[in-house]
């Protein structure tokens, strides 16, 4: 029987729980600007369709009828605010460096696929003393089109020799499950991360977290990854 050949996390919610550095960064560029700081609750809702996305929500919520422009203009002050802040408190969710070790060891190729602005990622797997453990990364404006679209995700089995439907995504959001599908991957949710704003009860599995990730690909593993062998899958 086979295992994942590559598993893929996406990166807020799911790797780490950015949401204060991200509520500070928001918060900075709001109170510039005038505005309240919206607070990390309401950071935890809106985050996983990327930054312009994130500071928009923001600026809506703050009562801006121009957000989605405003957050356009006001976009590199917000990276300015973000870069200073990325790793004040942002950490690791409980269980994940054992979980990626064991996955490691039984041979599957590890890589983040996030919306997260490419710029940012590498500093904060680097800061987390993740880095070393991935293959390779994706932010959402490294390709021309980010999670939901399934091209990064088809770009990193690519990239790990591999094919998608051999990969497992790991995330925490209705994104990733939708980014999984168009690329034909099996798809694990971990409900640590923030509260589910659309419904992720389509997804191949869920998880409370890290701790029953390694568990639940070995007794998925026939029916997530058959073996063409025993199945006798045409290729
Ligand atoms: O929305 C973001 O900035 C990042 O979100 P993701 O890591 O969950 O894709
Ligand atoms: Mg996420």
């Amino acid at each position: 029987m086979k295992e994942p050949a590559l598993v893929i996390f996406d990166l807020d919610g799911t790797l780490v729980d950015s949401a204060p550095d991200l509520a500070e960064a928001v918060g900075r560029t709001l109170e510039e600007l005038g505005l309240p700081p919206p607070g990390e609750a309401r950071i935890r809702a809106w985050v996983g369709h990327g930054a312009r996305q994130l500071l928009s929500s923001a600026l809506a919520w703050a009562g801006r009828p121009d957000a989605s422009a405003l957050a356009e203009r006001e976009f590199e002050r917000f990276m300015r605010h973000y870069g200073d802040c990325l790793c004040l408190q942002t950490r690791v969710y409980p269980g994940a460096f054992e979980a990626l070790d064991a996955l490691a060891q039984q041979g599957a190729e590890l890589a983040v696929c996030t919306n997260k602005p490419h710029r940012y990622v590498e500093p904060l797997l680097v800061a987390l003393g993740l880095a070393p453990r991935f293959r390779a990364w994706l932010g959402g404006d490294a390709l021309p089109t980010r999670k939901p679209d399934a091209a990064p995700l088809l770009w990193l089995a690519r990239d790990a020799g591999c094919e998608a439907r051999d990969g497992l995504m790991v995330g925490d959001s209705r994104t990733d499950i939708l980014a999984a599908r168009a690329a034909g991957m099996p798809v694990v949710v971990l409900e640590h991360g923030y509260p589910a704003q659309e419904p992720i009860d389509d997804a191949d599995g869920r998880l409370p977290g890290f701790a029953a990730l390694p568990d639940w690909i070995h007794r998925c593993r026939s029916t997530l990854w058959p073996d063409p062998l025993e199945s006798g899958r045409a290729d």
